[in-house]
């Protein structure tokens, strides 16, 4: 746990400098021949060399080791839960949803307390995203986790998270997500019991949408996104990589903390972001926007406009559309969507989806508001209404989840019953 205000630099996508000793981080070059105090300079590649110039991403990182100083890695036998992979059988198109499970792992970290609900593809295929759960009561001590599967969107719904990265630390509480992008290696320590969600995007590295007519400015704003400075925990003391690659956990033992960047430079760092700061955007006149409107991060695929991942938000707004039904309406999406709740309620769901819960609608399954909510908003007076004290969101993906097994045993079994007993339309 941090007892100073920790300090951040400011900007999705920025190329940042910093260095935790002075006279650290070389000037005018990245890998001169004798890098200042014997530091061994390092580069992260989080695209290939050759990516377009606005996609490229990378950061030089000077540190006491060099990376490559490890010993062999071995399968981990801990988290059992984390990445066993989905249920191979046929899978019905059967809308899921679960409560928030009783029975995620006790008393363990963030590491053995990942718990998968839902995945698609395979990490190799460098395309998919996962959605996890986490239960974490005590911190990661002597101990480290990096994802060569992809990067992570971390997502708390209880608890403060301290992430102690390679390339700093930063203070995530409920409301804020975090990212870790693949490959960085960090550790969590916790203030008390946490949870929450975690998104593994096995794709192309998450980046702001297109704002098109929206303009310069909207949705999350670049400045608000918040990379921390260099730090560094200079400990000669066996501390235990655990590393996630090619969809199975391995783990090895190094003789000091991999937490030794001491200066960085670049453009592919850690992040937080709160997410009181969207600008949520909406109709002012009739209709529902599709929710694409509150699309925060998207992970594109290589079919243009079709998302391998979005994160998207439902976050407290006005409601002034005249003539419309206002919350979300009855459909079926070509892509597939997975929920969960930070806190409050769901203007779709009067019941059965609580802080901490997950839904699953696949592509194709018909879906919408439950009968309750339908009726309520049906005969609504639509004079300006806020919606408060809420905050949804989603992470759509145009490939197909499949729930893992763990999941699939603790679905509710009645959740068609939010769809039960509507009324027929009477026809002339
Ligand atoms: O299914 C859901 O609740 C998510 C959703 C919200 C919305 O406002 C419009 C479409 C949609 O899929
Ligand atoms: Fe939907």
């Amino acid at each position: 746990m941090q007892a100073n205000a920790l300090r951040y630099m400011s900007g999705f996508g920025g190329h940042f400098e910093t260095e935790a000793v002075e006279g650290a981080l070389p000037k005018g070059r990245n890998s001169p021949q004798k890098p200042a105090f014997g530091l061994y300079a390092e580069q992260l590649s989080g695209s290939a060399f050759t990516a377009p110039r606005h996609e490229n991403r990378r950061s030089w990182l000077y540190r006491m080791r060099p990376t490559a100083d490890h010993r062999p890695f071995t399968r981990y036998d801990g988290a059992p839960l984390f990445a066993p992979g989905t249920v191979k059988e046929p899978l019905a198109p059967n809308r899921l949803r679960w409560n928030p499970p009783a029975d995620l792992p006790a008393d363990t970290d963030f590491v053995d307390g990942m718990v998968t609900m839902l995945a698609n593809r395979d990490p190799s295929d460098l395309e998919g995203v996962a959605v996890h759960l986490y239960r974490a009561s005590k911190s990661m001590s002597r101990r480290v986790f990096v994802d060569a599967d992809g990067e992570l969107l971390i997502i708390p719904q209880q608890g403060v998270l301290h992430l102690l990265t390679e390339f700093g630390r930063l203070e995530v509480a409920p409301g804020s997500v975090a990212l870790v992008p693949r490959g960085v290696k960090f550790r969590v320590e916790v203030d008390g019991e946490s949870r929450g969600y975690v998104a593994e995007n096995h794709g192309l590295p998450f980046r702001l949408p297109d704002l098109g007519p929206i303009g310069s400015n909207g949705l999350a704003n670049a400045r608000d996104f918040e990379i921390p400075v260099a730090w560094f925990d200079d400990r000669d003391e066996p501390t235990e990589v655990i590393q996630k690659s090619l969809g199975s956990l391995w783990t090895t033992t190094l003789d000091h903390s991999p937490l030794d960047v001491v200066a960085w430079h670049g453009n592919y760092a850690p992040w937080r972001y709160d997410l009181a700061h969207f600008n949520t955007i909406g109709t002012v006149s009739f209709d529902h926007p599709d929710p694409s409107i509150f699309t925060v991060l998207t992970s594109p695929s290589n079919v243009h406009g079709r998302a391998n991942a979005d994160f998207v938000i439902f976050p407290p707004r006005w409601m002034v559309a005249e003539d419309t039904f206002r919350p979300p309406w009855f459909h079926r999406n070509a892509m597939s969507e997975a929920m969960g709740l930070i806190h409050g309620a769901y203007d779709a769901k009067a019941d059965g989806f609580s802080p901490g819960g997950l839904s699953l609608h696949n592509l194709m399954s018909g879906h919408g508001p439950d009968v309750e909510s339908w009726h309520k908003a049906s005969e609504a007076e639509l004079t300006p209404a806020k919606i408060d004290n809420t905050l949804a969101f989603m992470v759509e993906t145009c490939w197909p989840y499949r729930p893992t097994q763990f999941a699939l045993d603790r679905a509710q079994h009645d959740y068609d019953e939010a769809w039960a007993g509507f009324p027929k339309a009477k026809l002339p």
